[in-house]
């Protein structure tokens, strides 16, 4: 049966062969939530030759991410990534299958629990204090530092640290790091709007050449796991039970994941460690850069998180990642960033298995691209009062979490395809801020004032600033840092 024999959801009228493709504009999760105002929660366009249904209110999403979750659990594929057949073993572009649902065993129980991240806590804390290095060295230059890059490549390093236990990345020398460029490449051609998305029978011909250039980043991505993964077997020196590194790589060579005891094989490995640099880098950074943009403009925020943690945790001892819970107003910060800037503001979904009837009587059919205006739901006017406003103080009185349940606030995503990764990006997040507030002041480069700073987006893979943000560092001094005290 089409799509044109269901009732599908209301929207703006399409054009002959480009549909509402024109309507998206260069920051469609804007767009979008502007159309959501004419034609409401759940709508349809036509992009290119393929329907659409955009949802873009907290009950909507509830409806399709709780009541029908199965039916919404699979996942439309961006042409510039089916490449190397990385997804046909990704956790993030697979069906739900019996193949996904044991990657996400996999992570869920070997990766992300609170026994295995606390076990590579002091490598994050080593790669936080380089970063602290390298903001002091640029301020004793009278440097501006770049957020976004800065935390960008410190992320990388958080990951690589994690899963393999080696820096990829380095803070310093920016030309010679080929991962760097590799994860960059990535992102940006994945994040670069695709005629083959959008005109099913264009892939073949990958008119931008987005495809091309990508399986070139891939390939490199890969062999650089496949480095690792040797290199690691080989220290093993035939003793198969030997732990190298204590890390991800160790856990997951060890893993047997088939009921026949054979392993986890080496493209799943690859699979999942694109997965998780792709998924976890660049969103980590970027909150970290719009958390910072926000309480640049907002110097009465400012000041409050940087009291917060000097009285918690004094100037003279590090913030760990233990210590996160005790600072309360640092993650009311991290969750209006969260909340007005979502890394990922269009979550993709494919609907799987059957038509479902969603209330109104529409039918959405199997198979339709769905996307959830994560963005538009952040920012919903009957869910949050003065929503356009930055204000982390709304968040000391309420209990609303990002932890998928509460559906006004969903930027990891809910239902059974929630962010896995969640836990290890609650952790990297506030460390690298927390580390960043308390070890200096921040100031706007000279001439520029707090209302100058750009929030402009750009739209891509992930929604980071048009502007990189540039601020200045004042570290806080020895004299200061000792005479400090600390209550935990
Ligand atoms: C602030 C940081 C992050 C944000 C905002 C974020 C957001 C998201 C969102 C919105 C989804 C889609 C969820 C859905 O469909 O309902 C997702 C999926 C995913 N994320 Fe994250 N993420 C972050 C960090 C990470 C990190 C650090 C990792 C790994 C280390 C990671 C790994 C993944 C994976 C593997 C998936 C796919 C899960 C699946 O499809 O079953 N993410 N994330």
């Amino acid at each position: 049966i089409s799509s044109r024999d269901h009732q599908l959801p209301p929207g703006p009228k399409p054009r002959p062969i480009v549909g509402n493709l024109f309507e998206l504009g260069d920051k469609p999760h804007r767009s979008l939530a502007r159309l959501a105002d004419v034609y409401g929660p759940i709508m349809t366009l036509r992009l290119g030759q393929v329907d659409t249904v955009v949802i873009s209110s907290p009950d909507m999403a509830r409806e399709v991410l709780q009541k029908h979750d199965a039916v919404f659990a699979n996942r439309s594929i961006a042409e510039a990534i089916r490449v190397l057949s990385y997804t046909d073993a990704s956790l993030i572009w697979l069906p739900p299958s019996h193949r996904w649902r044991n990657l996400r065993k996999i992570c869920n129980t070997q990766l992300f629990t609170p026994q295995r991240l606390d076990a590579h806590q002091s490598p994050r804390r080593e790669k936080v204090d380089e970063l602290m290095q390298f903001i002091s060295d640029s301020a004793s230059k009278g440097l501006p530092v770049e957020i976004g890059r800065v935390a960008f490549t410190t992320s990388l390093n958080l990951l690589s640290r994690t899963i393999f236990s080696v820096d990829l990345a380095d803070l310093y020398e920016e030309s010679s790091q080929k991962f760097k460029h590799v994860v960059q490449g990535i992102l940006e051609e994945a994040g670069k709007p695709n005629l083959s998305d959008y005109f099913p029978l264009l892939p073949w011909i990958d008119p931008q050449g987005i495809r091309r250039r990508s399986r070139g980043y891939f390939k490199q991505l890969h062999d650089v796991f496949d480095e690792q993964i040797t290199r690691r077997i080989r220290s093993y020196n035939l003793d198969e039970t030997k732990v190298v590194g204590n890390d991800f790589l160790d856990e997951l060579l060890h893993y047997r994941v088939q009921e026949d005891g054979s392993k986890f094989d080496r493209h799943a490995m690859k699979s999942l460690f694109t997965d998780i640099f792709v998924a976890g880098s660049d969103t980590t950074s970027a909150t970290v850069e719009w958390a910072m943009a926000e309480l640049l403009r907002s110097p009465a925020a400012m000041a409050k998180v940087r009291e917060e943690i000097v009285r918690v945790m004094g100037l003279g001892r590090d913030v760990n990642e233990d210590n996160i819970e005790a600072l309360p107003y640092l993650q009311a910060v991290v969750k209006e960033t969260l909340r007005l800037h979502p890394p990922a503001p269009l979550v993709p979904r494919r609907t799987t298995g059957a038509t479902v009837e969603l209330s109104g009587g529409y039918e959405i059919p199997n198979g339709t691209r769905v996307l959830i205006n994560v963005w538009a739901i952040g920012r919903h006017e009957g869910a949050w009062k003065d929503a356009g406003i930055f204000s982390p103080e709304r968040f000391l009185t309420t209990e609303v979490d990002y932890k998928g349940r509460d559906f006004e606030l969903i930027p990891f995503g809910a239902g059974r395809r929630f962010c896995p990764g969640q836990p290890l990006a609650f952790r990297m997040v506030h460390l690298m801020l927390a580390s960043l507030l308390q070890r200096f002041e921040w100031r706007l480069p000279e001439g520029m004032e707090a209302k100058d700073v750009d929030l402009e987006e750009k739209f891509g893979l992930t929604v980071v600033m048009a502007s990189p943000l540039r601020a200045v560092a004042v570290p806080v001094s020895h004299d200061e840092r000792v005479g400090a005290t600390c209550i935990i």
